[in-house]
């Protein structure tokens, strides 16, 4: 058998995009999505994403997740970015869609190759000495470092991502630095991926959250540099927490092609 596939990379955060509208994949194949993400053995890929028909009639597609790993995940923020960027090359959207994900609904648009997400409502940010956690669809520990580029990203990062107390479930986990009034740069570990990704755009989203409730920035509009670009999250305040939250950055099509299977 042959496989079409797309590769779309968000900052950096590179994913293989299958059109599963016919249901040509099974999402129980944790072996062969597995292999299609192994960078020496299949594609390469930090995760893998299904656009599939909506299950209701007031979306434009699903959205399924993978992570390199094979194991269906949480919320992908540039996965997401990826994917509405997917479907306007489809024909399936114009600039703006409505989809449904693991973690619920998302609107976005889309103009010329920058997409802005909206992201599920943060309603709680855990805080404490050493770090902050939150969920931004993905979960996330967020913590301040000195010299960032310098730091032990993976090492630091699994440490924490199989510690307590996250042990199995894990999370994800975000180094930060502040670089101006509402700018900080990140470097993140990735769950599922289990080693530091580009970029990480729910990691991103969280750090931004996480920056303003600390009180580091009172810009409800904050630039995120990563490794592998810039991005830039908006957000308000709400009674409880954060909604009309946006993560807003490049999604790009780098190549497609047939895997055999
Ligand atoms: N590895 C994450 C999911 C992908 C998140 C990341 N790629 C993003 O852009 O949000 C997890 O297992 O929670």
């Amino acid at each position: 058998m042959v496989l079409p596939f797309y590769k779309y990379q968000g900052t950096g955060n590179d994913f293989v995009i299958i059109d599963n509208r016919q249901l040509v994949l099974s999402k129980n194949d944790t072996k062969l999505i597995k292999r299609l993400c192994d960078r020496k053995f299949g594609i390469g890929a930090d995760g893998l994403m299904l656009l599939e028909l909506p299950e209701n009639d007031i979306d434009d597609f699903k959205m399924v997740y993978f992570n390199a790993d094979g194991n269906e995940s949480s919320m992908c923020g540039n996965g997401g970015r990826c994917l509405v960027a997917f479907a306007a090359k489809l024909g399936v959207i114009a600039h703006s869609a409505h989809f449904s994900a693991i973690d619920g609904r998302h609107y976005a648009e889309i103009s010329n190759e920058v997409v802005r997400l909206q992201m599920q409502d943060v309603e709680e940010i855990k805080e404490s000495d050493s770090h902050q956690f939150l969920n931004t669809g993905s979960p996330h520990h967020v913590a301040l470092v000195e010299n960032l580029t310098e730091y032990d990203v993976k090492t630091q990062g699994k440490k924490i991502r199989y510690g307590a107390p996250y042990y199995e479930n894990g999370t994800n986990v975000n180094f930060v630095q502040q670089r101006d009034h509402a700018a900080f740069a990140v470097r993140t570990y990735e769950r599922g991926v289990e080693d530091e990704t580009l970029s990480c755009g729910t990691g991103v989203t969280a750090v931004a959250l996480a920056m303003f409730s600390k009180g580091l920035t009172d810009s409800n509009q904050v630039m995120i540099e990563t490794p592998g670009g810039e991005l830039s999250v908006s957000f308000e305040k709400s009674e409880t927490g954060f909604k009309n939250i946006f993560l807003t950055g490049p999604a790009t099509f780098v190549f497609k092609g047939e895997i055999a299977w």
